[in-house]
């Protein structure tokens, strides 16, 4: 079995953001990506996109112009650092650690951002540009995912999870982009034992959209137990179900753990990973029910979801 064999690839060239008229997907194709998307987020939580639309070229130059924030002394990167009550600007090595169990903080850094943040590193002109470009791809790739999980959830309104996230990029809704950085290891003393590049964790929000490069890392938890690869697969865009998802759909779908282990093989564990992950939020004022009317959760409001969350994590 081939290492991805357990994560499906979809093919989404029938709406995929190239895909100029969206009304032009019929309804079988979009039955049939539905179908096919909701039992790989029933099942396992993740799947990857091929055919997704955005342009490699407008990935490359966002991941270079990420690397080259991230390869700046520390003096510099601070002085995008994110403030104490703020979601975005710079985070540093060590700070975060997604699963408190964990020795030590996760070996990463990061720059969390939306198109209006206003925290930009001053000497790198197109920064601010490459992820402003890719967070309005990735808007809407994940808005045309969310007509497929609709039609795959057999919701009444296909575009129903769509209206729940109108103000992406706009007051009110909190979904970013996110510039992962896992710096080389280049000496045995950089980490201790146990440390990881991002400790095990589910998302908290609805959607995330992944963008990996080619050095992979990126391990998936199993309904049996074991962690699998995600490896990175050329041209795909990984997707996965976070917490408040998993809440909506009364656990139909689910957010699976995933983590990032420090590699055992030198040749990847001597080199930088890069990673781009769009974290899609609802709406701050859309009150999450479950969407099979089980009421199986209280309903409560995307705003009082993320924020018991947000504080839980820092
Ligand atoms: O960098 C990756 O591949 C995964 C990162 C991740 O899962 C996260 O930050 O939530
Ligand atoms: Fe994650």
């Amino acid at each position: 079995m081939s290492e991805t064999a357990k994560i499906p690839i979809i093919d989404f060239k029938t709406y995929g953001v190239n895909v100029e008229n969206e009304e032009s997907i019929s309804d079988e194709d979009l039955k049939k990506l539905g179908n096919e998307m909701c039992f790989a987020l029933e099942e396992i939580g993740f799947c990857y996109l091929k055919n997704h639309g955005i342009p490699d070229e407008q990935i490359k130059l966002a991941m270079e112009s990420s690397k080259q924030f991230f390869n700046q002394n520390v003096e510099e990167k601070s002085k995008c650092a994110k403030p104490d009550d703020g979601y975005f600007g710079w985070i540093g090595l060590e700070r975060e650690r997604l699963n408190p169990n964990r020795p030590a903080g996760d070996y990463k850094e990061a720059y969390g951002m939306i198109p209006e943040c206003g925290i930009w590193p001053p000497d790198i002109p197109n920064f601010q540009k490459m992820h402003s470009d890719l967070f309005s791809c990735c808007v809407k790739l994940a808005l045309r995912v969310f007509d497929v999980i609709s039609v795959g959830l057999k919701l009444e309104d296909k575009h129903f999870l769509r209206k729940c996230h109108s103000c992406i990029g706009q007051k009110g809704n909190i979904s970013n982009i996110r510039s992962i950085f896992y710096p080389a290891l280049t000496s045995k003393k950089d980490t201790i034992q146990g440390q990881v590049r991002c400790g095990e964790h589910s998302d908290y929000g609805t959607l995330t959209l992944l963008i990996q490069d080619s050095i992979g890392g990126l391990e998936v938890k199993m309904r049996e137990g074991e962690y699998e690869p995600a490896p990175p697969i050329p041209g795909t865009i990984v997707v996965n179900i976070g917490d408040l998802m998993q809440r909506w759909t009364a656990d139909k779908l689910i957010a699976t753990k995933h983590r990032v282990l420090i590699p055992n093989e030198v040749r990847k564990k001597m080199v930088d990973r890069q990673s781009l992950a769009f974290f899609v939020n609802p709406d701050e004022d859309v009150t999450i029910h479950c969407l099979d009317n089980s009421n199986k959760y209280d309903p409560i409001t995307s705003r009082d979801y993320l924020n018991m969350r947000f504080y839980e994590k820092f």
